[in-house]
């Protein structure tokens, strides 16, 4: 029996040729149409196993462009020297960070303000394009201009990352990298897995295993408590009813710094930010595309809860949440273990970094209104089911108390400085980019 007997004749699907002559053709195949048959089928099997469907959906990282941008080459003596020099602090006692995610909005915030004040900093991204990479480009651009040196790579890189542990004896890690954005995890939840959760592992295997251990702060996220009715939100309350896979994700790093601290005594801290906006901003954000969408002229949908209930945000400017970060890094204690081993109890902490003064999302947009002088037009809309939640809310009085934290900004203050910076950035001098 010939194989081609075995095809299966699923109709609709694949079409048996019944013809005698095929038929007779296929029993009886002449030594040529054979080596051509089985050539044609080697070659066939062999692109099968090679080639892989590009997918959006599932891949990670999201396209070429983004890949290609990972095999950018490292190491070598001119490159050990560039990274030692940016990580080194002007002052003996100053701390030597390194910032993942530091191209990011909080990251290049966190990073210029070290330098600012003489710490040493080494900034690490991937420069993936879930936005506009050339945002991404710019905020490096402010960066290396004030001294520090991004190292473009992965946090999933574990050779990159034992290599940067190698040339510098970083004092503290400030982890900022992540696939941020609530809605997007719908979109693409292997991101939140790639980033949030496996990079999360990478960074921390890396970080037990060096010598010293730096003390570790990183972004987690309002988002843990999700569905949560009571207010304020507070770090006793419980997380475990997360409303997207995004704030599951943070959660579950919650749980695995507790477990890196509790093995191996890594010094962890968690920040829970709350809606952080301001200048150098993420255009996924509603007030970074409500801005655009106001100044274009395109209709911007609000949600609102059921019975027209009010969505409102705790929106938090930039500059709170970096003096939240240092304040972090300025009381985060030393990791207790040394070569993989734990020593001893380290401290493990999570905090809130909110507002404490929520706002509704129909204020945030008169807002805008009145200072870009234009009225938006608005589709009010039922709020999605795509892991939006319906308020949120900080109580700080752990962050006052342990970090002396104390948010001054207000939404009308923070959101003025925000569209100056937008205005100037997109459309200085009467030139329009786009966001
Ligand atoms: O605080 C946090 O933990 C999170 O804050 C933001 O998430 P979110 O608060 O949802 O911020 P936006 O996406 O800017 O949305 C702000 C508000 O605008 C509303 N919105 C959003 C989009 C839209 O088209 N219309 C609209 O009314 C949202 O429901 C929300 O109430 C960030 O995107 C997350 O990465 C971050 O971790």
């Amino acid at each position: 029996m010939s194989h081609l007997d075995h095809t299966p004749s699923t109709p609709g699907k694949f079409k048996m040729d019944k013809s005698p002559y095929s038929y007779s053709r296929a029993r009886c195949p002449s030594s040529l149409a054979k080596l051509i048959f089985w050539s044609l089928l080697f070659i066939g099997l062999i692109f099968l196993f090679f080639y892989r469907p590009p997918s959006s959906s599932t891949n990670p990282l999201r396209s070429d462009r983004s890949r290609r941008s990972l095999q950018i080459s490292w190491g070598g003596s001119a490159w050990e020297k560039r990274v030692r020099a940016s990580a080194s602090s002007r002052s003996r006692n100053g701390f030597s960070v390194l910032v993942t995610g530091a191209a990011g909005f909080v990251g290049t915030h966190v990073s210029a303000a070290l330098k600012r004040r003489g710490d040493g900093v080494l900034g690490l991204d991937n420069f993936n394009d879930y936005y506009d990479p050339s945002l991404k480009r710019a905020r490096q651009g402010l960066l290396e201009r004030a001294g520090v040196y991004i190292v473009e790579g992965d946090i999933n890189d574990v050779s990159l990352l034992k290599k940067l542990f190698e040339v510098v004896k970083f004092t503290h890690v400030m982890h900022l990298a992540a696939q941020a954005g609530v809605r997007y995890a719908m979109e693409n939840p292997n991101s939140y897995v790639h980033s949030n959760i496996a990079g999360l592992v990478t960074l921390l295997e890396v970080c037990k295993d060096a010598n010293p251990q730096p003390a570790i702060v990183w972004a987690s996220s309002s988002s843990v408590y999700g569905l949560n009715t009571k207010v304020p939100f507070s770090e006793q309350d419980r997380t475990d009813q997360p409303a997207s896979l995004y704030a599951a994700s943070k959660k579950a790093g919650e749980e695995i710094a507790h477990t890196y601290n509790h093995i191996y005594g890594l010094s962890l801290t968690g920040l829970r930010f709350f809606t952080v906006y301001g200048p150098w901003g993420r255009p996924d954000m509603a007030y970074f595309f409500f801005t655009r969408d106001i100044l274009k002229g395109k209709t911007i949908s609000i949600f609102e809860a059921a019975s027209h209930g009010t969505v409102a945000r705790d929106f938090t400017y930039i500059d709170d949440i970096v003096k939240g970060c240092l304040a972090s890094l300025d009381t985060a204690q030393k990791s207790t273990g040394s070569g993989g081993k734990k020593k001893g109890p380290a401290q493990l902490r999570v905090f809130n970094l909110g507002n404490t003064s929520p706002v509704p999302v129909t204020d945030l947009v008169g807002i805008l209104e009145r200072l870009l002088k234009v009225k938006a037009k608005k589709n009010m809309m039922k709020l999605p089911r795509n892991g939006d939640v319906q308020f949120t809310h900080a109580n700080i009085s752990l962050a006052q108390r342990e970090l002396g934290y104390k948010p001054t900004t207000d939404l009308q203050t923070g959101l003025r400085k925000f569209v100056q910076w937008y205005l100037s950035h997109y459309h200085a001098g009467g030139k329009k980019a786009d966001a």
